[in-house]
């Protein structure tokens, strides 16, 4: 039970971070009458646009962090990115602030140490082998431990940002450089992994909600350069891949617990499911359920958090999501292409509304539905190549 927006028994929803899935996020919190607060670093982000009111701050920064949730007051606190102040929403939830899904799962997320930690060494899952280095000269020595190739990692980044791939000794002084001008804080801290060689890679989207666990059809994605290109609804797993990928999902989600929806990210090798990582909030490849599923990963996340039940979830059609992706810094350019990509039947197009281009940035996304997935995958790449980033001369 609650009030109408912008009244005074309004239920209200602060998101922290406001990109593309924080848009969506709040476009449902929306259609349930819940009053919405999008924070992030800059102005005019995605779900600053739909929002009721919206803030600017460096979120990695206590104080100011703490500033916007006192004035604020809001019933819910969603954070959409890792980068967070997390220590401060672990203090505010003692103090009675609820953050979703616990300010104990962003804070664990945050990092990949702690995620990593918790999953291989306290939960016993299957992951790459892993260390972890602060210094060039640690990391020759962990890439000495790990072997190549390995995968070298910020300990906190998303979207690939910092990421590479170290194939001999002789790329690690530019891993390691490429890692501290890509984190998005000032640690210089990075994960060193062991390069896993998988089949495919999933996310299996898991919600916790009152009416128990429920666990969405996998997606399938590709990623380049540490960012998805592509991603498709359901990919085709075996059954012991199937039980083995639930088993996983059920052990970590439980373990970080509260209500909401997860992306947990599985890697399907020839030996097993490997634990990759798991975001405590929806996913950039299941921006797919927008078309393939009845209830969007983004509807499942707002009905878990307010405490709705999540009785199914029906996968209604094979999906499949294509991104479109910015190759330079501009503030003057232009979506088009939009016409063209929707001349085709079961074509969406998501537009974020993002204020400025930047080299790899995504700032769109097409989505199809088909009778299969492979062709699903085959209409949403020829619409997002229908779409265009016209970039002004000047820019
Ligand atoms: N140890 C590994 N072995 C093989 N491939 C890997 C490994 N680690 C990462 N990758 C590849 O890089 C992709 C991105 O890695 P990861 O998910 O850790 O980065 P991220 O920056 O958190 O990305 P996102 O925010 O999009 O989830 C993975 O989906 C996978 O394709
Ligand atoms: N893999 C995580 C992910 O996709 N997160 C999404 O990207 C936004 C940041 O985009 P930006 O870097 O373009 O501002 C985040 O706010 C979130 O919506
Ligand atoms: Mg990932």
């Amino acid at each position: 039970m609650y009030g109408s927006p912008l009244s005074a028994k309004a239920k209200k929803m602060m998101l922290l971070g406001s990109g593309e899935l924080g848009k969506e996020v709040i476009l449902e919190a929306q259609r349930l009458g819940v009053e919405t607060i999008a924070v992030d670093r800059y102005e005019n982000a995605p779900a600053m646009q739909v929002a009721h009111r919206s803030y600017v701050i460096d979120m990695l920064d206590a104080s100011a962090l703490r500033s916007v949730i006192e004035q604020e007051k809001p019933d819910l606190i969603v954070p959409e990115i890792e980068a967070i102040a997390t220590e401060e929403l672990v203090k505010l939830e003692q103090e009675g602030f609820r953050v979703i899904p616990t300010a104990n799962a962003s804070r664990l997320t945050m990092d990949r140490e702690g995620i990593r930690r918790l999953a291989a060494e306290e939960l016993g899952l299957r992951t790459a082998r892993y260390a972890f280095a602060d210094t060039l000269d640690e990391l020759t020595q962990a890439v000495g431990e790990i072997g190549t190739p390995c995968v070298i990692k910020p300990i906190m980044s998303s979207s690939g940002k910092g990421q590479s791939v170290c194939r001999s000794s002789a790329d690690i002084e530019g891993c390691w450089n490429f890692a501290q001008e890509g984190g998005r804080a000032k640690k210089a801290r990075v994960i060193v992994e062991s390069f896993v060689t998988f089949e495919s890679e999933i996310t299996l989207l898991t919600v916790r909600s009152v009416s128990g666990t429920t666990f969405c059809a996998p997606i399938g994605h590709v990623q380049k350069d540490g960012d998805y290109i592509e991603s498709w609804q359901p990919h085709q797993m075996n059954v012991s891949q199937i039980e083995e990928a639930e088993h996983i999902a059920k052990t970590i989600t439980d373990a970080l617990g509260g209500y909401g929806l997860f992306g947990v990210e599985l890697f399907l090798a020839e030996d097993g499911v490997y634990f990759s990582e798991v975001s405590p909030r929806p996913h950039d490849t299941g921006m797919v359920t927008m078309i393939s599923q009845d209830l969007s990963e983004f509807a499942l996340h707002v009905r878990a958090i307010l405490g709705l039940p999540v009785p199914a979830v029906r996968l209604v059609t094979p999906g499949a999501s294509h991104t479109l992706k910015a190759d330079r810094n501009s503030t003057q350019f232009e979506i088009a292409g939009v016409e063209e990509a929707l001349a085709s039947p079961d074509v969406q197009v998501r537009v974020f509304g993002k204020p400025e281009t930047k080299p790899g940035r995504r700032m769109a996304v097409a989505l199809a539905a088909a009778e299969h997935t492979d062709k699903a995958r085959e209409l949403a790449s020829e619409a997002a190549g229908r779409l265009q980033i016209r970039y002004s001369p000047e820019s």
